[in-house]
């Protein structure tokens, strides 16, 4: 038997987190950690939140050019004409225990998708699909859980407010299509983060696009990714008042506890997402008569980037995009699935640049334990 520090190589290099490590070249997404800034295919998400629109963002990272106006006409018409789902997946959606985990049934509906599509239809012409079935699927979810029917999809309306429609029946006014608009453009896309790189190790075997978005979901669903947006809005529904804020924060940070919605591996000072959605967060609140939260979230902010400012630790995209999902009418368990919906565009869009030049991601571990070791037969053993 030999100890382990005889056999490991110096030249191994352990990254815990893959900190660090590039696995591809991308012309997709730029994130300026220092600095707070994001690109999409170059253009800053400051503009594309003000000017541009979910359709046309989608188009602009899987075809890297932003589309003329006959362009984008055919492609939201294209979209919208996709947004009903097979009826095999009603059927499910309305036989399933209605406490599932709302992102569970979407990854096992997304399966279910690829299960049925025998087309020979090629990876954007599938993204396409389902970017624009996903929505159909949360919102009915959504609908049935709360002992209401599915609404159908309205092919004359965008994909923000045919959201919102299918969520509450109702065609939403101006300010909540311009900011389900934004959040759905907020999130379409970030380089390479945990559920994207889930997705390109899945496609980097040749494996199928159905099965990469599946992936992709699976590594969203956790808290210290695509959920930590309905956590950091159950910590502000716990609070219940700003005047709790002060006590709960410290006595969170002194007990070592993560606040939900802070922190982020690249950006060191605000994620630019953050700020626009504060923005939105502020308007919608006034709107919808919830300020209470957006007032307990502000505090939060205060008092959390007055202590964990230093470590570079600030609010990142999660942190008032629950507080604007609520606002519009999610419950904070479909909250990871909204942002599965917008991010499902970054995962194929990435996954698509990838196969172009595609190698199996294969890293590596090192090797701690022993070798050799002389097997023990079972009654020899204590
Ligand atoms: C869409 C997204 O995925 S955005 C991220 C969403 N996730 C969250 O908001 C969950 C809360 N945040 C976190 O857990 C982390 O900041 C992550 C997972 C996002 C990034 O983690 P990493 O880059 O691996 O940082 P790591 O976990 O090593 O933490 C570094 C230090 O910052 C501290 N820290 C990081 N995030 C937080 C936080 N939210 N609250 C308090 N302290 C924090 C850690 O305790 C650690 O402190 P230490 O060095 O004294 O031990
Ligand atoms: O980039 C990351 O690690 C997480 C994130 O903000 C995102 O996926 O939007």
């Amino acid at each position: 038997m030999l100890p382990s520090r005889d056999y490991v190589r110096v030249l191994d290099v352990l990254r815990k987190g893959l900190e660090d490590i590039a696995v591809k070249e991308t012309s997709i997404t730029y994130i300026d950690g220092k600095m707070g800034r994001l690109f999409y295919r170059g253009y800053s998400i400051f503009d594309l939140a003000e000017l541009s629109s979910f359709e046309e963002v989608s188009f602009l990272l899987w075809k890297n050019k932003l589309p003329n106006i006959r362009e984008l006409e055919t492609f939201k018409k294209t979209m919208a004409e996709q947004r009903e789902v097979p009826g095999q997946i009603l059927e499910y959606l309305a036989k399933i225990d209605p406490s599932s985990n709302p992102m569970d049934v979407l990854r096992t509906t997304v399966s279910m998708m690829g299960t049925a599509d025998r087309s020979d239809s090629d990876n954007f012409e599938k993204s396409i699909r389902l970017t624009s079935k996903i929505p159909t699927i949360i919102t009915s979810f959504h609908r049935i859980r709360a002992g209401l029917s599915p609404v159908q999809p309205d092919s004359s309306l965008t994909h923000a407010s045919n959201f919102l429609y299918m969520l509450t029946g109702q065609k939403p006014s101006e300010v909540e299509e311009k900011t389900m608009d934004v959040v759905l453009i907020l999130h379409a896309d970030h380089e390479m983060n945990a559920s994207t790189f889930a997705c390109l190790v899945i496609a980097s075997t040749l494996s199928d696009i159905y099965s990469s978005v599946i992936g992709g979901i699976s590594a969203l669903k956790g808290p210290l990714h695509g959920a930590a947006n309905s956590e950091a809005l159950k910590m502000f529904l716990e609070i219940g008042s700003p005047d709790n804020v002060e006590e709960y924060v410290y006595k969170r940070l002194s007990r070592k506890e993560r606040l939900m919605g802070f922190g982020h591996r690249i950006y060191k000072t605000y994620d630019p997402r953050a700020l626009i959605l504060r923005s939105y967060a502020d308007k919608i609140t006034s709107v919808k008569g919830n300020r209470n939260l957006y007032e307990i979230a502000r505090k939060i902010e205060e008092i959390a980037v007055r202590s964990l400012g230093q470590k570079g630790i600030y609010p990142n995209v999660d942190f008032y995009s629950g507080l604007v999902f609520y606002s519009l009418g999610f419950s904070p368990e479909f909250f990871p699935t909204v942002f599965a919906s917008s991010r499902v565009v970054g995962w194929t869009a990435q996954v698509m640049e990838y196969l172009n030049d595609n190698r199996l991601i294969r890293p590596k571990a090192i090797y701690v334990g022993d070798i050799e070791k002389s097997y023990v037969p079972i009654e020899d053993r204590s």
